[in-house]
């Protein structure tokens, strides 16, 4: 058996950002006005700031606006709800960015609910995980929709493939199923209590693993020439007298890689999809706020 291809989703995203800018480039000649994404940060946490002077640079890049909102950690949620009113009502805004997880005292589903759903470029809100369900136009939360492009990059048509998804959150295990489906994949979500893991695993043909498990997923749970996709970002423990621990995924690559047909590595696979996603939905959004005419399906 030969070792896995990899699919190297920084190129990919950096494909992707190139489309966006050719896009957005258009759109501010038919506009008059750049796309603009707003991004709201509460707290100090030290790798959200990371990823979200990334998003800027990349939004900025892209040839759109980027609005920073910082907040401290210890704002009021009625003050971080009326920002979020203050950004639905303004016409620059085209989408909006409520960087996750937020300090303790706020209520995540009551801050994500008063984001307008036109503006919910994260795909979080309920209006868009309803139009995800039944198949309406709306928003896909960034990562799911990356993997998707990734897959079907590597494999052309997913019809009638096994897929089977380990994690069952709302921001990318269940989004992620309904994204399968629609490719006409039989789905299954294992997770937590899943019996007989391993064995689920190994009749499937697209394995997606996005549980927070470092290196939970092993050599010999892939079916052979699968493709696998891992969304897991893990920072094991640094080695003594160092900083930084290596940042490792939910699959053992290692191991993996030499039964899979194709794998994502970690870092360098699905993370900088996320962020590429995440400029393509702002400038989707731009065009149908602005009611400006885009053909989605080629960005
Ligand atoms: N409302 C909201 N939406 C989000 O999309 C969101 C969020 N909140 N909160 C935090 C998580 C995390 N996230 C990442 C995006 C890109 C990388 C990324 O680019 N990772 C690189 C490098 C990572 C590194 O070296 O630290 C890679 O995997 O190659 C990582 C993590 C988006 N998130
Ligand atoms: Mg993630």
């Amino acid at each position: 058996m030969s070792e896995a291809a990899i699919i190297d989703g920084k190129a990919f995203a950096a494909g992707l950002r190139e489309r966006v800018a050719k896009v957005a480039a258009d759109f501010e000649a038919q506009a008059g006005r750049k796309a603009g994404l707003a991004v709201v940060l509460v707290g100090e946490d030290p790798a959200s700031q990371v990823y979200v002077r990334n998003k800027n640079k990349q939004t900025v890049a892209c040839g759109m606006n980027s609005f920073e909102h910082k907040l401290p950690a210890e704002t009021p949620e009625a003050d971080l709800l009326a920002l979020v009113e203050k950004l639905n009502a303004d016409p620059a805004v085209d989408g909006i960015l409520v960087q996750l997880p937020l300090p303790a005292h706020m209520n995540e589903q009551k801050v994500i609910a008063t984001i307008n759903p036109d503006k919910d470029v994260d795909g979080f809100h309920v209006v868009n995980v309803g139009r995800l369900a039944t198949g309406l136009p709306g928003f896909v939360p960034c990562t799911p929709l990356g993997c998707t492009m990734l897959l079907k990059d590597r494999l052309g048509s997913l019809s009638g493939l096994n897929a089977v998804v380990i994690g069952r959150s709302n921001i990318v295990g269940k989004p992620m199923a309904q994204l399968l489906l629609r490719e006409n994949c039989t789905v299954t979500i294992a997770h937590s209590r899943t019996q007989n893991l391993p064995e689920v695993v190994r009749g499937a043909d697209i394995v997606i693993a996005a549980v927070g498990q470092p290196e939970m997923v092993k050599q010999d749970w892939i079916k052979p020439g699968a493709t696998v996709i891992d969304v897991g970002m893990n920072r094991l423990p640094p080695p003594e007298g160092e900083t930084k621990g290596k940042l490792v995924g939910d699959v053992d690559f290692a191991g993996a890689s030499k039964v899979a047909g194709s794998i994502t590595p970690v870092p360098g696979g699905v993370g900088p999809m996320t962020i590429a996603v995440l400029l393509r939905n702002t400038i989707v959004a731009a065009h149908r706020n602005a009611g400006v005419t885009l053909d989605e399906s080629a960005v």
